[in-house]
């Protein structure tokens, strides 16, 4: 035992006095309850088992390093304290730190921690900025940064797992409260729209899909404002007409000159836009530039009834919002790489002030960065400062994902009949040359013609439903029911990226042996989705 009753009399009174007595063999903290002034105290890699003698003391550092501590006790007076290490020791829980305000900075590196749940106890340190948890038995998958977390407001959280000890460093950028991140508020917004759509009176979907987990098939070009992408959607939309439909969102702009409602949005008020967020209507919803812009349901669902795939645009914070939904669409970014080009763009549009104009350039950089960062977050990312060129590697790179060759100069009119699709008459489109591709068939008159068509609640309901009591709906009466056959590798399958397979194939479709198509049909009519 080395007390500290010998502390030098000088000591005691100076100003922010500062004592390091590190590496000796103290098992106990006796003696400087008279230090009115240390403000510095470290006796790392001592022998201390608990912690104590430290009342009162107007610590703002405290370095308790390579002890023998398993509890965060006795602190509670240490109100000035702003730097905390406790690294080495066998300590398991954070309860103690609850009472310290001003802490900035506390490393728990090698301890004990197993549950992140304990974070609760330095939730109201609202000063903490860096908190240390590597080499600690913390499961990496159970963080999650969710505001109920003390460390929602934590800066910089240091995160391994003992399973990772000495190999991996994984550094977590936890949010800040005041300025969250992009996928903070996409969860926020996706909460939201969740919620209100879950207060609603709740609509069972008849699926037209293959299998309850394939999502509709969305493209989604994004990029900064006015770079092009509603150009380029739009001319998507006509030049592949029989693939895709353009998606209008909701926007409380007012509608420029030469646009018109529905067209390129639907312009609503702020009142309205605000009553369709009650009502549930929306998945996605950005704040840009003083304006809400927000996608609808119904703008997937006008697609999906065409049998057309969606083509969006929108700005990143909207993709990050798609992210938190179960769409899974295709990303392409289109990126301008010459400002000077960008900038001049913009201002030719005559429609932003400086600043806007200042804020899109910027948005530039943002990304490119969250491109960098995030490997695979977009699909493509194609230079758009020359649109003639941008819309041609759109193009291809569409073909590609549509499995495609050529699309110029074929008449899909008449696409399928159920009288020619026996008799192999019909034009079918070409399939992939990839391996055997998997095809569906779809009645059009049938009720998955209306795709996401909603089944009185009356008839079907979440719970008669899982017990078959329900009246799902019947197949169409029509003497010739309409027939679609689509390759899986076509853009309504594979523009998203789980594809599921059926039984047909293009071989047995023209031969007619594939199996029975109303068993095909009746098995999809009673995958019905409950949304
Ligand atoms: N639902 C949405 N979610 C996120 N961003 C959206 C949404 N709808 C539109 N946007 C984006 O908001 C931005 C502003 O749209 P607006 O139409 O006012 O600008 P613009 O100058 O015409 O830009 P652009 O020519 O790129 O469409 C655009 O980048 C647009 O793509």
């Amino acid at each position: 035992h080395i007390l500290f009753s010998r502390v030098p009399s000088h000591w005691k009174n100076p100003l922010n006095a500062c004592l390091f007595w590190t590496d000796n063999c103290f098992s106990e903290i006796r003696g400087l309850e008279h230090c009115a002034s240390l403000s510095h105290l470290s006796l790392a890699h001592n022998k201390i088992s608990h912690i104590s003698g430290l009342d009162n003391l107007p610590l703002k550092e405290l370095c308790l390093r390579g002890n023998r501590i398993e509890t965060i006790e006795n602190m509670d007076t240490l109100r000035t304290l702003q730097v905390l290490d406790l690294s080495l020791n066998r300590i398991s829980s954070l309860f103690g730190l609850q009472n310290l305000c001003l802490l900035g900075s506390i490393n728990l590196e090698s301890n004990q921690i197993s549950e992140i749940k304990d974070a609760t106890h330095i939730h109201e340190l609202f000063l903490l900025r860096e908190l240390n948890l590597r080499r600690n038995p913390v499961q990496v998958v159970e963080l999650h940064l969710k505001p109920t977390h003390g460390f929602y407001q934590v800066g910089f959280l240091n995160l391994v797992s003992t399973y990772q000890i000495g190999f991996n460093t994984q550094k977590v950028s936890a949010t800040n409260k005041y300025d969250p991140s992009m996928e903070v508020v996409a969860a926020r917004d996706h909460m939201t729209h969740m919620v209100y759509q879950l207060m609603q009176p709740q609509v069972i979907y008849d699926s037209t899909l293959p299998s309850l987990d394939t999502p509709y098939p969305m493209l989604v070009l994004t990029g900064p404002q006015a770079c092009g992408k509603r150009e380029l959607a739009h001319k998507l939309c006509q030049d592949f007409s029989h693939f895709f439909a353009y998606g209008a969102c909701h926007t409380t702009r007012g509608p420029y000159f030469g646009e018109e409602d529905g067209s390129d949005y639907h312009f609503v008020t702020e009142e309205d836009f605000q009553n369709m967020i009650n009502m549930g209507q929306f998945i996605q919803t950005v704040q840009y530039q003083g304006h809400w812009y927000g996608l609808s349901r119904a703008a997937i669902e006008n697609a999906a009834r065409q049998g057309l795939a969606c083509c969006l645009h929108m700005e990143l914070e909207g993709a990050f919002r798609l992210k938190n939904t179960h769409f899974e669409p295709r990303y392409v970014l289109l990126l301008p790489t010459d400002k000077e080009w960008y900038a001049g763009r913009l201002m030719a549009r005559g429609l932003y002030t400086h600043p806007q104009i200042d804020t899109a350039l910027a948005r530039v950089d943002t990304y490119a960065r969250v491109n960098g960062e995030r490997p695979g977050f977009f699909d493509r990312v194609i230079p758009c400062d020359d649109l003639v060129k941008a819309y041609k590697t759109l193009r291809h790179v569409l073909m590609e994902y549509l499995g495609e060759e050529e699309l110029d100069g074929v008449d899909r009119s008449n696409t399928a009949t159920p009288d020619n699709i026996s008799t192999g008459q019909c034009l079918l489109p070409q399939p992939p040359q990839t391996t055997s591709p998997q095809v569906s068939v779809y009645y059009h008159s049938h009720p998955r013609q209306h795709l996401h068509k909603s089944v009185s609640t009356t008839t079907a309901t979440p719970d008669n439903i899982s017990t078959s009591q329900c009246l799902l709906p019947q197949p169409p009466q029509t003497a010739s029911p309409q027939v679609s056959v689509y390759y899986h590798s076509h853009p309504r399958q594979h523009l998203h990226k789980s594809v599921s397979t059926t039984t047909a194939t293009p071989d047995n479709i023209s031969t007619g042996q594939c199996p029975c198509v109303w068993a095909v049909i009746l098995s999809v009519v009673t995958t019905v989705k409950v949304w």
